[in-house]
Parts: C-alpha cells; sequence; structure tokens
C-alpha cells in the first residue's frame, strides 16, 4: 500500500476532505500518515482503528518517506518545503488545494470529470505535481463542462457570488457574529408588531455604518451587504480571483490553441460556503436551449439542469439548497437579448467539496490505483 502524507487535515479544508475519504473507504487502500505544522508527537485522528502520533510537517526527511503527500495547509507551507523536498531527490506525488503550483509548467490543475485526459497524459509523461484549481473556476467548468467539450464555447464572462467560507474558517465565523449583532440591534423593534420598517431599516444602518460590527477579518461589513473585490489587485484592474478565472480554465481544459477568454467581476456576499455564479456566454454557433440543456446535463454525474421556471428555480438553485452536496445545478439558461449566440446561466456549487477537497480526493485515488 503507497504511504500517503496528510498536512492540513484538520483545517477547513482538510477536514471535508477527511470526512469524504470516510465517506468513500479511501483509507483502506492507502498507509496514511498524519502531519502537523504545530502539534508534532500529539495524537493524530482516528484512522482505520489506529492512532498514530502526529509527525512534523516541516522534517524533510519525514515527508521523503511518503510516496503521495496530499496538502491542505496553504500556500506559505507548500512555499516552505516544496522545493527543498524535491532537491532532496523526493520524486513521490504531491498532490496540493493551495494555489502556489498551480501555474507551475510542471504541474496540472486536476478536475478529473473535466480534464482526465489531461491527467492521465500527463500521469504517462511523469508528472508528479498534482493542485486543485480555484474554487469559482473549478465549479463553472463543471457546470458548462458539456459546452466547453464540444468547444461551443467562444467566451465567458462569469459574474460570482462567492461564500464566506472561500476567505476562511474565521471569515464565517465573523459573518455569523455579524449577523447575529445587527439582529440584536433591532430586537426590540422586530418584536413589536407595530414598529414602523423605517426606524428598524435606520437602526440597522446605523449599527452597519458604526465601528461595532466585528470587522477583523473581512474589514468591513459583509452582513447587509457585499464586497465587490477578491483577493489582491493585479496590473490589469482585475482581482487576482478574476485573473485566476482564464488563466486556471484554460490550463485546466489543456487549451493549445487560442485561450478561451474567460473574464468577469468576484464577489464576495454573506452566504456560508456555495459559491454562486451568474454566466454571459458567447457560443460559436446558434444552438437551441433545448439541445444545450441536454448537452450539459450528458457531461457528468453531478450537473442537473433546472427548469427556467420561478418556482423550480427558487427551491433549487440557491447555496441553501446545494450546501454540503455535490451537486452543481445549472439554470436560468436562456438566450440574451444580444442574439442568438448569447445565452444566460445561474450555477451554484459547494466551494469545500467540489471547490477544494473533492477533486484532490479523486486524484488521489487516481494515484492509487494506476
Ligand atoms: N478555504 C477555501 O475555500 C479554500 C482553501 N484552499 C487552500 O487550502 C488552504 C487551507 O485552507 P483552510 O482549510 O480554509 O485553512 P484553515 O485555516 O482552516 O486550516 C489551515 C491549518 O491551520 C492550522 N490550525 C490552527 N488552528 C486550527 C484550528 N483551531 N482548527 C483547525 N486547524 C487549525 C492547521 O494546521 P496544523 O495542524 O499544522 O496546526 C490547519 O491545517 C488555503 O490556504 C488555500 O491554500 C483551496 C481552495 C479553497
Ligand atoms: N479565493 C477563493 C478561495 C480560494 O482559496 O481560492 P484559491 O484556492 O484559488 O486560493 C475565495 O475567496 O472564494
Amino acid at each position: 500500500m503507497k504511504k500517503v502524507g496528510l498536512i492540513g487535515w484538520r483545517g477547513m479544508v482538510g477536514s471535508v476532505l477527511m470526512q469524504r475519504m470516510h465517506e468513500e473507504n479511501d483509507f483502506s487502500d492507502i498507509e496514511p500518515y498524519f502531519f502537523t505544522t504545530s502539534q508534532a508527537g500529539q495524537p493524530g485522528p482516528e484512522v482505520k482503528s489506529q492512532t498514530k502520533a502526529l509527525l512534523d510537517a516541516y522534517d524533510l526527511d519525514s515527508l521523503s518517506q511518503m510516496d503521495i503527500i496530499l496538502s491542505c495547509q496553504g500556500g506559505d507551507y507548500t512555499k516552505s518545503v516544496y522545493n527543498g523536498l524535491r532537491e532532496t531527490g523526493w520524486n513521490g506525488y504531491w498532490i496540493d488545494a493551495a494555489s502556489a503550483l498551480r501555474m507551475s509548467s510542471d504541474s496540472i490543475i486536476v478536475l478529473d470529470p473535466v480534464n482526465k485526459d489531461v491527467i492521465e497524459q500527463g500521469l504517462e509523461q511523469g508528472v508528479k505535481t498534482f493542485v486543485g484549481g480555484n474554487c469559482t473556476v473549478s465549479l463553472m467548468l463543471l457546470a458548462l463542462g458539456g459546452l466547453f467539450e464540444q468547444d461551443l464555447i467562444e467566451w465567458v464572462s462569469p459574474m460570482t457570488y462567492q461564500a464566506a467560507s472561500g476567505a476562511g474558517a474565521r471569515n464565517m465565523k465573523e459573518l455569523i457574529a455579524q449577523m447575529g449583532d445587527i439582529h440584536d440591534c433591532a430586537k426590540t423593534q422586530l418584536d413589536d408588531p407595530g414598529a414602523a420598517i423605517l426606524e428598524i431599516d435606520k437602526l440597522v444602518a446605523q449599527k452597519l455604518q458604526s465601528d461595532s460590527l466585528p470587522t477583523d477579518q473581512f474589514g468591513v461589513p459583509l452582513a447587509g451587504s457585499l464586497i465587490p473585490w477578491i483577493d489582491v489587485p493585479m496590473e490589469s484592474g482585475q482581482s487576482k480571483e478574476e485573473w485566476k478565472a482564464q488563466v486556471e480554465a484554460n490550463k485546466i481544459l489543456g487549451s493549445s490553441k487560442q485561450p478561451i477568454p474567460v473574464d468577469g467581476i468576484c464577489v464576495r456576499i454573506g452566504a456560508m460556503r456555495c459559491h454562486a455564479q451568474a454566466l454571459t456566454i458567447k457560443l460559436r454557433e446558434d444552438v437551441s436551449v433545448e439541445k444545450i440543456e441536454e448537452i450539459l446535463e450528458a457531461h457528468n454525474e453531478w450537473v442537473t439542469v433546472i427548469p427556467n421556471d420561478r418556482k423550480i428555480t427558487e427551491q433549487e438553485l440557491t447555496p441553501v439548497k446545494v450546501t454540503g452536496t455535490l451537486n452543481i445545478p445549472i439554470g436560468r439558461i436562456r438566450k440574451l437579448t444580444m442574439g442568438p449566440e448569447y445565452i444566460s446561466a445561474f450555477t451554484v456549487g459547494d466551494q469545500l467539496l467540489w471547490g477544494a477537497a473533492e477533486p484532490l480526493r479523486r486524484m488521489l485515488r487516481i494515484i492509487v490505483e494506476q
């Protein structure tokens, strides 16, 4: 059995990964070793009725004993050990959730329902570094997989509605704390059926604009508001999250031709862990909505086309419905007034599952089973 070193297993992405590995019985096919950056020597998680002591994630000797290393620890950790480990001559497989190695020429961004061919070709050619894609990009490609596969997309503009979880566990907690504080400031009026809405609105606005809401993580209120900027600025005027859309999508697709333009605005909203995206798509030709729906639905087992119907959309195409599942609903599909090649679509996905943990878990299986 292959020795697999797991790093970042107790963080948010790592915990979701562990949960999925238990559900899919993945541990029965590997010999797992758990590493830590802060708790070496302490007992690790119980797996296969065994608890081993945690290994030091900075100890290159221990790391180099592994056949496969899977890290959800973050980019700083990757940057601090990856090169040094490779320089020792270690030639094992490195699977990573962080973006640090995504655009390296010797890595592949993994999303096997979309790029199994790229992954298999890479394995045959001796590629040893496999990185999960940006959550928004992976979720968009799973939703639109059929149209990309048939090379029907000329360009796509995703306008995103991204959940707090993408910014980390502390940010999720801060969002909930903000919601609680907002409710508390108007509680008396909310309990009074005769209270005037403008009075309640004034209290809430005062609270949102005061310095008393917890904003250490986001810097500004997210509850009752939104933040139209995610990650650092790029020279192009894009945020880094927006920049990733085109470069990562094309790398995942293995597009050897002219890159497909993918660009839009990324916005943080007060959802917990599901990212949503409104997509404007220019097709290469006029394809009927029925045909588009058929192509999308046939691409992979997780995508579901939601009819462009108000009631069904309100029920099925929301973060609340999707959270904690691997489902990728896509709906609001219709021709736009700009012309027959222009269509709209709206999709939702759990950014901790298909957006982060699941492509890594599946890549581990692919390596173990080869
Ligand atoms: N959040 C996201 O949506 C996505 C994140 N990623 C990547 O994954 C990386 C990790 O993200 P995320 O899981 O959100 O990070 P977390 O902050 O949840 O976890 C990272 C590490 O923090 C340490 N840690 C310290 N205190 C605690 C605690 N109380 N509970 C749990 N862990 C603790 C753990 O390391 P130790 O055990 O060594 O102390 C843990 O592995 C990111 O940096 C990013 O590169 C990728 C895609 C999406
Ligand atoms: N940036 C994403 C989450 C993330 O971790 O992305 P990446 O894996 O590309 O760093 C978000 O904020 O929603």
